[in-house]
């Protein structure tokens, strides 16, 4: 086997706002499995598709994609710090294949991600550095965004380089799947916000911190009693995860930017990043999925996740 597929869905109010205890056993139980799957597979490397909240990529420069030549995490919300293994060459050639592809992806030498990157590597692997890695950014957050369609050719571009790369390639999908926390926005934001939103890299520690403590409050009444944010929308989630399973990208290139956050909430564009994921393995050959745990969790703001995928020959 060389190809396998581990997407989960990712919160920072993990360990900040938790659901019950048997809850978080759940999860833990399922990440379990992930690891063990993936440390029986042993990568050697892992291409991760995962979205950025106005930590690493801002309006001054907005792709709808970028692949991380270098790149390091910068820790919010009490996740990893520091800099991903990332292998320089292979992660240019990755871009060179991509781009003559005929797919259009940014490159980045000075790549700063959040717990959307940080928090998977955390929980598939113990930490940031122990494999290597070409992180992918795809804008789920910043409108506008980039179609499912787009996410889908970019996975496939991608997939198809893997599969010639020589090693055993783990793709990791983070995000989503139905939310919306209380990510700013530039439309109707105030003039100081509009700025942080342009130009905000590295903000004062007391500016990081009364972002995070809005979001932990917000989750904590959502966790309550469900009010204050776009409700969770499992029947959303059921339906993405079944079109993800069967390889139903027609269906999927269908999906409307607009109508996702109407239906699932505006992160629910997050989920872009689990379609360019199956996209990249799709392109390694036909797939058999596992969703190894659903659960709408309104504490963790976030449709939770985890589904992994083989190659059908195994
Ligand atoms: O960065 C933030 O302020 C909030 C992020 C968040 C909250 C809940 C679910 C997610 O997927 C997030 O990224
Ligand atoms: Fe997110």
């Amino acid at each position: 086997m060389t190809a396998l597929l581990q997407c989960l869905s990712h919160s920072p109010l993990i360990g900040w706002v938790d659901p019950p205890a048997a809850i978080v056993a759940e999860v833990d139980a399922a990440v379990a499995g992930a690891r063990a799957q993936i440390a029986a597979f042993a990568p050697e490397l892992v291409i991760l598709f995962a979205p950025d909240h106005y930590n690493g990529f801002f309006y001054e420069l907005m792709p709808p994609f970028c692949i991380g030549v270098q790149a390091s995490a910068i820790g919010d919300f009490n996740s990893a710090a520091g800099p991903l293994p990332v292998p320089q060459a292979l992660a240019l050639e990755c871009a060179r294949s991509v781009l003559a592809d005929d797919v259009d992806v940014a490159i980045s030498y000075r790549m700063q991600v959040d717990h959307g990157f940080a928090q998977p590597l955390e929980q598939l692997f113990g930490g940031l550095d122990a494999c290597p890695v070409i992180p992918v950014f795809v804008n789920g957050v910043a409108p506008p965004m980039p179609s499912c369609r787009a996410a889908r050719r970019l996975g496939a571009a991608i997939g198809r380089w893997a599969a010639g790369c020589g090693k055993r390639v783990l793709f990791v999908g983070s995000g989503g799947l139905s939310h919306e926390p209380p990510v700013p926005e530039l439309i109707n934001a105030a003039p100081e916000m509009v700025e942080k939103l342009i130009a905000g890299r590295n903000p004062p520690p007391d500016q990081r911190a009364a972002r995070q403590e809005r979001v932990r409050a917000a989750a904590e009444r959502f966790g309550r009693d469900g009010s204050g944010l776009h409700p969770l929308n499992p029947d959303w989630d059921r339906q993405l995860l079944g079109l993800l399973a069967e390889a139903d990208f027609a269906t999927l290139d269908g999906f409307d930017n607009e109508q996702i956050s109407l239906e699932a909430g505006r992160s629910a564009n997050e989920t872009k990043a689990w379609v360019a994921a199956f996209a990249a393995m799709h392109a390694c050959g036909p797939y058999r999925t596992q969703v190894q745990y659903y659960r709408p969790i309104n504490e963790w703001i976030a449709g939770f996740a985890c589904a992994s995928a083989v190659p059908l020959a195994t």
